[in-house]
């Protein structure tokens, strides 16, 4: 008996509890999070909040010290094979093999996924033209600026063609064309029923496409649901500044003012 559930009726993503300490930092103090199936959900908090451990957690890299989470009923510790067949993760671009080309990574871990040949061969070259890498496939991915590592761990995070993609600040460092594609990418994800967990440092991003989202601080979730809820009637910059207790006064440098 496994804790596999039918997965026509099980969450995107369901995290229970997690938590997990670095030495004396508590950097996710027991969050829980249901993301619904079909749901583009934001991630947002101030540097530090927990975002990426709390991502890393739920997609099975990173063991927590307590608390669980699952991808379409899957637990991802216990039934890793499952759970990850069907999750697409963008997490850290810069630990990516350096010493492959863009091409030959995208290959290697297709065919790691199993996916035929040829079929490898289409989807690569598909991705490569759509986020305008194409000639960057034949470099070496240690030669790639910041944004082109971003934009070839997105496409690797897309390759096997999951049902949930995690990513953690999918449009840093990213020109502001490759942003739209990106935007674009995902906007056809979700409608053909995928589910998306994005962080985001960018209010305006997470406001235009996302339906759903949760803010985080101190590792712990300040509110979390549907963003005309989380708002509350503000713009989403404003019930941040508000549930993260941020005061413009506290930015000034006292020097400044002499
Ligand atoms: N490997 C680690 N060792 C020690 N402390 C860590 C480690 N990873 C994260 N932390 C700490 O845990 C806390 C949460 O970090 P995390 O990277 O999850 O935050 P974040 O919300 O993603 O931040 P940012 O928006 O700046 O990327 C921080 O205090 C950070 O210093």
């Amino acid at each position: 008996m496994t804790g596999y559930q039918d997965s026509s009726t099980a969450a995107g993503l369901r995290i229970r509890g997690l938590h997990k300490r670095f030495g004396d930092t508590t950097a996710v103090d027991g969050i829980d999070l249901t993301v619904p199936r079909g749901s583009f959900y934001g991630l947002v908090g101030p540097n530090g909040a927990g975002k990426t451990t709390t991502l890393a957690m739920a997609v099975g890299l990173l063991r927590p010290d307590r608390g669980t989470a699952e991808v379409l009923g899957a637990d991802v510790w216990r039934e890793p094979v499952a759970a990850k067949a069907r999750l697409g993760v963008l997490l850290d671009a810069d630990s990516l093999p350096l010493r492959l080309t863009g091409c030959e990574l995208l290959t290697y871990l297709g065919l790691l996924r199993g996916l035929d040949g040829e079929v490898v061969r289409e989807r690569c070259t598909e991705l490569l033209d759509v986020l305008d890498m194409t000639d960057a496939g034949h470099r070496l991915v240690a030669d790639y600026s910041t944004g082109m590592r971003k934009k070839i761990a997105l496409a690797a995070a897309l390759l096997h063609g999951p049902e949930v993609l995690v990513l953690d600040e999918p449009f840093e460092a990213v020109d502001p064309v490759s942003a739209a594609t990106i935007r674009s990418i995902l906007g056809g994800f979700i409608r053909s029923c995928g589910t998306i967990v994005l962080s985001s440092h960018v209010m305006a991003i997470v406001e235009q496409i996302c339906d759903h989202v949760a803010v985080l601080a101190g590792g712990e979730l300040l509110a979390a649901g549907p963003i005309y809820d989380v708002r509350g009637g503000q713009s989403l910059d404003e019930a941040f500044a508000r549930l993260v207790g941020y005061s413009p006064e506290r930015a000034e440098l006292s020097w400044f003012a002499s």
